[in-house]
């Protein structure tokens, strides 16, 4: 059978277009908290199989989105690389002791070794592959390796990103040591995720905006493009989308290349301007504010422009980027029933 959200990301025919939302499956669904609660502290539901599969189809039952993204966090990987992370109440996640010296970096174990440790990562696929329904997909991720790299090395999250920039500009060498381990990880991961059973994979860099934009491919988009080449060599027929979030300057200036297959739209970037720039050789998948989800009205007028732009051609509806904690279940409801009342061919 095939699967609507897979056909939309090959920009094969749909009957409408398919819908999923960044985070989708987290606190703002009452029956996530209740798991969670089960769980004990969110870790702990990232490496039970069984309810993270649980967490995983509650968007699908209960609003109704096209695909399932697995219920897993990005740094699952710096962990199992040797990094001890915890997730502390009210402050999010803090790494132990963060990476400082070249030192630092050759202690952290690399490469498939790293990627074989994230065990309860492919159970969690193996599981859902069971207990999904036929016709939709399963999202695989990733974090970029700049994402990634400025929680090992700020040692958590960041307004100012000062410590991962010092050594941007003053040892780049040794940011571009903690990048390239990082990408061959995650290279690993990707290949294990797909052969788990995921159907389609994001690799999200959600810092990317950190980066001036002439610093960007050097420093990011070089190494998601080399992870996507990896991909594609093996599994040409996986779709794989790219998430860089606050990047408009970098597609105005036409430079966002590589084998992939959609690129996800933030929701600082014009739709119209993604379109011109991009829309003949990636789909689209975006880009509404997630803050309009607090209003029906605005989120309906949102979806509307965006099928006026896209005519349902190249195009995945999404927020343009997590939906936050305290939005109404039934906004987010709308917001799907919506991106499939306004695209029914
Ligand atoms: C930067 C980043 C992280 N994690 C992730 C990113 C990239 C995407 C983005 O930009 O939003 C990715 C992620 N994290 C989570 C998912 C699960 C799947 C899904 O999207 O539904 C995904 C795809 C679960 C999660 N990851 C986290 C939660 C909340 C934990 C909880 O309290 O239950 C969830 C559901 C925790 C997390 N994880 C991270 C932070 C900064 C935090 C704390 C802040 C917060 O609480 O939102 C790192």
């Amino acid at each position: 059978m095939s699967k609507i959200f897979v056909d939309a990301c090959l920009r094969k025919p749909t009957p409408y277009t398919p819908v999923w939302m960044m985070r989708q499956a987290g606190r703002y669904l009452p029956e996530y908290m209740e798991v969670r609660k089960k769980a004990g502290d969110f870790l702990s539901l990232c490496h039970n199989p069984e309810l993270a599969c649980e967490v995983t189809i509650q968007p699908l039952d209960i609003v109704g989105v096209d695909a399932a993204i697995l219920f897993s966090d990005i740094l699952v990987i710096p962990n199992e690389m040797g990094m001890k992370l915890e997730f502390v109440k009210g402050e999010g996640p803090v790494f132990e002791k963060p990476v400082k010296t070249e030192a630092d970096v050759d202690a952290l174990l690399g490469g498939e070794e790293a990627a074989d440790r994230l065990t309860y990562v492919y159970e969690t696929i193996k599981l859902l592959k069971q207990k999904l329904p036929e016709d939709r997909a399963l999202i695989g991720f990733t974090g970029a390796p700049w994402t990634l790299a400025t929680y090992m090395i700020e040692g958590q999250g960041t307004k100012t990103y000062n410590v991962c920039k010092k050594m941007m500009y003053s040892n780049p060498e040794l940011l571009h040591k903690i990048l390239r381990k990082v990408t061959d990880v995650v290279k690993f991961y990707m290949v294990k995720q797909i052969e788990a059973g995921a159907d389609v994979v994001q690799i999200f860099d959600s810092w990317a905006s950190a980066i001036e934009p002439s610093k960007y491919d050097e420093f990011s988009w070089k190494y998601m493009v080399e992870i996507a080449e990896y991909i594609k060599e093996k599994y040409p027929e996986t779709p794989i989308i790219m998430f860089p979030k606050g990047v408009a300057s970098f597609i105005e200036r036409g430079l966002v290349y590589g084998n992939f297959d959609v690129f996800g739209v933030d929701w600082g970037t014009p739709m119209a301007l993604a379109k011109e720039k991009l829309g003949d050789k990636y789909v689209l998948q975006g880009n509404m504010e997630p803050c309009r989800l607090y209003s029906k009205e605005k989120t309906t007028q949102c979806v509307e422009a965006l099928q006026n732009i896209m005519q349902g051609e190249g195009h995945i509806f999404n927020l343009g980027h997590g939906i936050l904690p305290d939005v109404p279940v039934e906004n987010a409801i709308h917001f799907v029933k919506e991106c499939h009342r306004v695209s029914a061919k």
